[in-house]
């Protein structure tokens, strides 16, 4: 019988993880171990943290076959409460137990509630009211609350516009019709190239008018001379398999394919022989799946998935995927762990905050929530109605997906962005060159870009984001092949008029700093670093005259520094969110006068430099070479002298810049060692550097201690003499630093320095570092803390760069900044699984294609060198991409 003076157990409460039952036994106090909730016996005691139950087999299996079907990685859906609470999520903000009051208190509502309702009154461990309900630490909400059956509600609208749009390869959307020959099929091997695909055709018997295939998808696409043709096709491949696998026939829209056939081939003299065009498409709009997904999802469907929540769900939303991925992260180290060595205490404890491996304090909010991007890159292609656009596809490409619409309605795209759009596409209406075609990889205007800068004074302003643009930067992308030179820059000569007009007649007039052609020639989407640049406008300069293509830039303002922009550099869409997320990183890197800090992966130096004046001296590490020089031209812009910036790939040149500023691991292992010999503690550290396999960087790194350059120092002793020195050295850079920050220098005084810069990086490539201020030459400049704030593009940091990191023992503090929380979490299970003494020798992972990142990451601490492994501390989520399922997250790991 219930016993009613008790209020009921927390619902759905779960039964314990069962993975690795021999560990399990070790870790866990019999009563939780035995299913029991100790914390059951006394209402006023918070209930225990919700936990997952999965086997490990099937858990790690799942896993390793699909990242996104690992156990409980969906994230669950949103809510309206408020966001950022960090007592809630953080395991106890203090006294408090971090599960009490996350679930309601079901004997309260028998009652009917009021005061009556319990006999624990306030101090019952449930909640009474919604109100009083707070998250769980995972950041779920009592299933049974209001909130959470919202939540419910909204994902699974959202499963069902995914069920829409996943309608491609079902056979009942092969329409069998002449006016429906152009086809997709599905299940293709991703090795295949066209003439794979025409080969295996031709095998089956089967007759096409047109096959084409990239490599890469498993999607391909052929068009049928009739529909004998194409029923034969179903026929055959119903039947016959593709080593094992059916490759299936579904309807593909490709009316922007048809229209470029009948546009015939651009001629030697680059006249295309367009017919009308509009018009020629049919516009029943319900033929293929192109056209019924269409239907159904618009271009703000595509683009800002979230933006039919309120602000405030987006954010429970996406605080909620990143709880997700901190429990992933403590799954995953604990999978991981050696068995021969005890379970961290964060894994251990993790139990405590719902699993999750870390505080996840909360969702730092967007200042800007529409129109916030400063960089729009617009497709040009043919809509669903086959006209000429400039705006967004409807889908994937690897679903079959080519048409591109208007960007109407998309909440994240800045007016002046659509408004210059807009012009554009007017323009390709008379253009006599052809849209991309993205089936055939053909056609000449690929891409349209609107950069925008934003002026200082009202950078601070975050209600009108238009008043604040004063520069804009645009680039054409286009692909030259096969286009008559004399034909080409005509057209660009008329579109550079066309852009210059139409902003000027626009009101009030669209700023217009400079126009840029970039010229890309292969079939991938994403045009290299050094794709040739093409200037059609740029300030205060000719475009024949030496030199414009380094005129093409603008500037936008962060932390009240100015930053200057070349066309490639990366810079963060939403300036005034980064803004945000800069100072929380420099807030949790715990930076000082003595801190050298190691921005890694850097782009233009925003994070280094809008920290600069809070550190010693910042190295900043970027591959894109116009980035490093940008970066250093907005050192010199901004008066700042105790920056350097490499360029390189992080992986290449990290080892080496360790060693250069630190010593090399083994020096310091070596110190410790012999001085904790002396001190008498007997002590040993059991750690190695991370130099066998660790390619160009740590052949180096040996090269430099062979010579003894930079270990003569060190060797002697190691720190302290160097803290003496350093104290000496650093006062110079710092003196120096606030002198020159006074007098702010000259532009256009920068571009002799910031061009020889660039001559240095072409030299990069033979070993030599570049960039260096004058008065940073005395490297050998010691400091006590070293720290890397690390901003890796979303593929995540390189396995070496993570070893490097984690094999050195002066780096004590890591800030990851991640903008995809997968590859993070890959990342940090290697920065944090303990390491052994029996590691395995790297097996090259045969089968890696099949593993998620996780799963990967996983396989790779066994060979990680024995070294101190780092501990995720805290984590937030800040949202730099309103309307959008996309977060950055920044995660602190110490050691
Ligand atoms: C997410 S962005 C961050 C840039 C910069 N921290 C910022 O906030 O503006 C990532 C940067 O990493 C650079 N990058 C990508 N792969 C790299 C590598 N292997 N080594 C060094 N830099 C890399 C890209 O060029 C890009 O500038």
């Amino acid at each position: 019988m219930e016993d009613t003076t008790m209020p009921p157990p927390p619902p759905q409460q779960q039964a314990p993880e069962l993975t690795g039952e021999k560990r399990k036994r070790e870790e866990e106090p019999p009563k939780a171990a035995s299913g029991e909730n100790p914390a059951m016996e006394d209402p006023t005691q918070p209930p225990a943290p919700q936990q997952e139950a999965e086997p490990a087999g099937e858990k790690r299996k799942r896993e390793e076959e699909s990242p996104e079907a690992a156990a409980g990685d969906a994230p669950p859906p949103a809510s309206a409460a408020p966001v950022a609470d960090e007592a809630a999520t953080a395991g106890g903000g203090g006294e408090r137990h971090p599960m009490s009051k996350t679930s309601l208190c079901s004997f309260f509502r028998r009652r009917g509630g009021g005061p009556d309702g319990c006999n624990h009154g306030e101090a019952c461990r449930y909640a009474h009211t919604e109100e009083e309900l707070r998250p769980r630490p995972d950041g779920t909400w009592d299933p049974t609350s209001d909130r959470a059956k919202k939540l419910r509600r909204v994902s699974e609208e959202e499963d069902g516009e995914e069920k829409a749009r996943g309608r491609w390869g079902q056979e009942e959307e092969v329409t069998f019709d002449e006016a429906s020959l152009d086809k997709c099929l599905l299940g293709l091997s991703r090795h295949w190239l066209t003439d794979r695909l025409k080969a295996f055709l031709d095998d089956q018997g089967i007759s096409y008018a047109v096959a084409k295939k990239k490599k890469g998808m498993t999607v391909g696409f052929v068009t049928f001379e009739n529909v004998e043709q194409l029923k034969n096709a179903v026929e055959v491949l119903k039947e016959n398999r593709s080593g094992g696998k059916q490759i299936k026939i579904a309807d593909a829209n490709r009316r922007s394919h048809q229209k470029l056939h009948s546009e015939g081939p651009v001629s030697n003299n680059g006249a295309a022989t367009e017919n009308s065009g509009d018009t020629a498409a049919p516009a029943d709009g319900t033929s293929g799946p192109e056209a019924a997904a269409a239907s159904k999802r618009t271009v703000r469907d595509a683009v800002t998935p979230l933006a039919h929540m309120t602000y405030s769900d987006q954010l429970e939303h996406k605080k909620s995927s990143v709880a997700q991925l901190l429990k992933k992260l403590t799954r995953n180290a604990k999978k991981a762990c050696p068995a021969d060595v005890t379970l961290p205490d964060w894994i251990s404890n993790a139990k405590q905050i719902g699993g999750l491996s870390c505080k996840l304090e909360g969702i730092l909010e967007s200042p800007v929530i529409d129109g916030y991007r400063n960089k729009c890159e617009f497709s040009v292609g043919h809509s669903l109605a086959g006209k000429k656009t400039v705006g967004f596809m409807l889908g994937n490409f690897r679903e079959g997906v080519t048409a591109v619409e208007e960007p109407v309605d998309c909440p994240n795209v800045s007016a002046m962005s659509c408004k210059y759009a807009m012009i554009f596409q007017d323009f390709l209406q008379l253009s006599c060159l052809p849209a991309w075609n993205r089936v055939d990889n053909s056609g000449f205007w690929r891409q349209f870009t609107v950069r925008e800068g934003r002026s200082p004074a009202q950078a601070v302003v975050a209600q009108d984001t238009q008043t604040q643009i004063s520069e804009v930067m645009i680039i054409i992308q286009v692909c030259s092949t096969g286009v008559d030179e004399v034909l080409m820059k005509d057209e660009f000569a008329k579109l550079s008029k066309t852009l210059v007009q139409g902003a000027a007649t626009c009101s009030p007039p669209l700023p217009l700093t400079t126009i840029v052609v970039q010229d890309h020639v292969g079939i991938s989407n994403v045009a290299p670093a050094d794709c040739p640049l093409i200037p059609l406008l740029a300030p205060e300069v000719d475009q024949s005259e030496e030199g414009a293509v380094d005129k093409t830039r603008i500037h936008d303002h962060i932390s009240n520094l100015r930053f200057s922009l070349s066309p490639t550099a990366f810079f963060q869409v939403n300036t005034l969110a980064a803004e945000r997320l800069y100072t929380l990183a420099g807030d949790w890197a715990n930076l000082n006068s003595d801190t050298l800090l190691f921005d890694v992966c850097c782009g233009t130096g925003t994070i280094g430099l809008t920290l600069a004046h809070r550190v010693g001296m910042v190295v900043g590490i970027e591959m894109n070479e116009s980035a490093v020089v940008d970066a250093q031209r907005n050192a010199l812009i901004n008066g700042i002298k105790n920056c350097r910036f490499v360029c390189g790939k992080a992986e290449d040149v990290m080892g080496s810049l360790l060693t250069e500023y630190l010593g090399s691991p083994q020096q310091h292992i070596a110190a410790s060692e012999s001085n904790s010999e002396v001190n008498g503690t007997g002590k040993k550290e059991d750690i190695v550097g991370g130099a066998e396999d660790n390619g160009k960087s740590m052949e180096s790194l040996t090269e430099k201690n062979d010579t003894g350059e930079i270990n003569e120092d060190l060797d002697d002793g190691v720190s302290k003499e160097l803290e003496g020195g350093h104290e000496q050295c650093n006062e110079a850079v710092r003196n120096q630093n606030s002198e020159e920050a006074s007098s702010l220098v000259n532009e256009e005084s920068v571009d002799a320095k910031a061009a020889d810069c660039s001559e240095h990086t072409k030299t990069r490539e033979e070993g030599s570092s570049i960039s260096k201020n004058d008065v940073l030459a005395a490297t050998a400049c010691q400091f006590k803390n070293f720290v890397a704030i690390v901003d890796p593009p979303r593929a995540g940091l390189h396995p070496t760069v993570i070893k490097v990191l984690r094999t050195h023992p002066r780096i004590r503090r890591l800030v990851y900044i991640s903008c995809n929380p997968d590859t993070l979490v890959a990342n940090a299970i290697e920065l944090c699984t303990p390491s052994t003494e029996h590691r395995e020798k790297n097996k090259g992972h045969r089968g890696w294609r099949n593993m998620s990142s996780a799963g990967l990451a996983r396989q790779r601490t066994k060979s990680m060198p024995n070294s101190e492994p780092f501990v995720p501390k805290r984590a937030m989520a800040v949202d730099l991409f309103p309307h959008t399922s996309h977060c950055e997250m920044v995660m602190l790991f110490e050691r």
